[in-house]
């Protein structure tokens, strides 16, 4: 009996967004991860954006396994299609009629925005039971990436919303102009660990498992996925860096007119539901398409344990309530990556609506 019920009982398909700008090298990596064994009960779906090249072969030299959405680009034209694709892929997995994935991986076209689809994974009510995101990834080449933040606003966003930075082509840039990219890929989101990743050779446990549950580690790795010690990390050499009057760290200056700004909301004390949901409504009315990525967990009165939220601009993941902390520290932390937003008054606004 308690077979049937675990049979009936859909997984939650880890799903890793690939980004990164044209040419930075997405196909390159998707090929060298789908080499591994590890890899072999991935499905693919690559989303197509004119020129057609490279992503072709690869697909005509795939297997089963792989996917092609070819009408179009993803943040404008492909919602529909996007979703379609993904509650297709569940029905023919069930019935047998492709090979039973456990992983998914879309990679977008280098001129989407990675937040449609985002949005579509946290809020389609068919999807968003079926998969969860496990993490975003964006490919910066090493050599292009500097002008391509420059003239691109999409690329700056694309790594502000990113779990991690992968620095391509570092073999064909000088060591100088490399660390003044990750410097800047620093800034713009402290919370991503830059890897490097040279003709798409990456190890697979460095890319995945990045999402609040890890089913190989049963018990959700909160830490690993808020990241908030980045938001407070010490970087001796940084001069963007500040502290500000309460003590707290802050990412906020931003020397190449980015306007990316990092930091981490503390709160100390239980916080009403009501009260955060309406602090986070005003936000979003006013604020919502520069915040890039807010994660936080809280310790809310009405919740036995504590609750984790998962935000990007003006879109929410379901909140989600844990069974039990982590650890020790029950404070309520929101790490946040906006553009243009400061820590201060954003910090006010909350402590205002807690406090009313
Ligand atoms: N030298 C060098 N070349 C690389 C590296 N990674 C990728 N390339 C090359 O860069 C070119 C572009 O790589 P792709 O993997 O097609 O990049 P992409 O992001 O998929 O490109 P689009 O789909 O056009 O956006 C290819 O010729 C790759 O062989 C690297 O680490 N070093």
């Amino acid at each position: 009996m308690s077979d049937t019920t675990a049979q009936e009982i859909p997984p939650q398909f880890p799903v890793t967004i690939l980004t990164g700008f044209l040419g930075a090298g997405k196909t390159t990596l998707l090929r060298g991860l789908l080499d591994k064994p590890e890899m072999a009960n991935t499905a693919v779906v690559i989303n197509e954006f004119g020129e057609v090249g490279l992503d072709h072969m690869l697909v005509e030299s795939a297997d089963e396994d792989m996917i092609v959405m070819d009408s179009g680009c993803l943040c404008c034209t492909i919602r529909g299609d996007m979703i379609e694709t993904l509650r297709r892929l569940i029905k023919q997995r069930y019935k047998g009629e492709i090979p039973a994935f456990d992983r998914l991986m879309i990679e977008t076209t280098g001129l989407a925005d990675p937040a449609p689809i985002l949005h579509t994974l946290m809020t389609d009510p068919v999807l968003s039971n079926r998969y969860r995101l496990d993490g975003v990834l964006v490919c910066v080449d090493a050599v292009n990436g500097m002008g391509q933040l420059d003239g691109q606003p999409e690329s700056v966003k694309q790594v502000a919303v990113a779990d991690r930075i992968l620095l391509t082509k570092t073999d064909l840039a000088d060591q100088a102009s490399v660390s003044a990219l990750t410097t800047r890929l620093r800034e713009n989101n402290p919370a991503a660990p830059v890897l490097t990743v040279l003709n798409g050779e990456a190890d697979p446990a460095d890319l995945f498992g990045l999402g609040l549950f890890d089913p190989e580690k049963k018990v959700p790795d909160v830490a690993r996925w808020l990241r908030e010690e980045a938001f407070a990390e010490d970087h001796p050499h940084d001069h963007d860096h500040a502290h500000d009057h309460h003590g707290q760290h802050h990412h906020d200056v931003n020397r190449h007119g980015d306007n990316i700004k990092a930091f981490c909301l503390i709160h100390e004390g239980e916080i009403e539901w009501d009260k955060f949901a309406d602090w986070i409504e005003s936000l979003i009315a006013v604020h919502g398409n520069d915040l890039l990525r807010i994660k936080g967990i809280l310790d809310v009165k009405e919740a036995p344990g504590p609750v984790v939220i998962h935000g990007v601009q003006h879109v929410f993941h379901p909140p989600t309530a844990l069974e039990a902390w982590p650890d020790d520290d029950h404070r309520s932390r929101i790490v946040m990556i906006t553009r243009g937003i400061s820590r201060e008054p954003v910090q006010e606004m909350f402590e205002k609506f807690l406090a009313t």
